[in-house]
């Protein structure tokens, strides 16, 4: 996997996990692949996202581990040196951009306007995250882009649910969904890793 856009063939949902134990993230990790999603990233949301990434990409070697949430140069080289597969950004700056290509990895930057848009395809970046998917325009926006720019790919994030992801998935320039709900609070905290493989199997489903 070298690029953005193969990132998004991997699984139809990109799912997206905040752990505050690390002690949950192999678990979880591994969870997620007997589920059929070989994808994951780990939102550096938590100071122990970092110790998570780190766990799952020494122990499941298996899964595409990444890191999500990257607001910050320095997010992209410690996410690097964790493990991370590929970064995540919900939005762009010159300065995060500059340091998520320094690390050669795979890359989604988050985007929610045409013109960021236009502007990162102008970077090489063809496949983009779309954040904040619901409150920015949802499908309705991405069946509007498909015109003017018909090169780019999504991964739609941000409000998306099982109920509501066939309907992004089934948009050509939609690659694939993100979304928290494979991953719910209640199941890591209770350590009901059934729980999270049962959800990755229906997400896995979806396309
Ligand atoms: O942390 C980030 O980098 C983000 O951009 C935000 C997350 O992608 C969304 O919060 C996804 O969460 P749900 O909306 O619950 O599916």
């Amino acid at each position: 996997m070298t690029t953005g856009s193969d990132l998004l063939d991997l699984s139809p949902v990109m799912p997206v996990v905040v752990l505050d134990d690390p002690a949950d993230a192999v678990p979880t990790a591994r969870a997620l692949l007997a589920g059929g999603v070989p994808v994951i990233e780990l939102t550096l949301r938590t100071d122990t996202a970092l110790e998570s990434i780190r766990r799952i990409a020494a122990e499941v070697p298996e899964i595409v581990v990444g890191a999500g949430t990257v607001t910050t140069p320095r997010h992209a080289r410690q996410a690097a040196e964790a493990g991370a597969g590929f970064l995540v950004t919900p939005g762009v700056t010159d300065a995060v951009l500059d340091a998520a290509a320094a690390t050669g990895l795979p890359f989604l930057p988050g985007a929610s306007t045409v013109s960021e848009a236009m502007r990162l395809a102008e970077r090489g970046l063809g496949a983009l995250k779309f954040f904040p998917a619901e409150a920015s325009g949802g499908t309705d926006f991405l069946r509007s882009v498909a015109g003017p720019l018909p090169a780019l790919r999504f991964c739609p994030t941000g409000g998306i649910t099982a109920g509501s992801a066939g309907g992004y998935l089934a948009l050509p320039n939609v690659g694939c969904v993100g979304g928290s709900w494979l991953t719910p609070k209640d199941a890591v905290a209770a350590r009901n890793f059934g729980k999270i493989e049962l959800l990755a199997k229906q997400a896995a489903a979806l396309r």
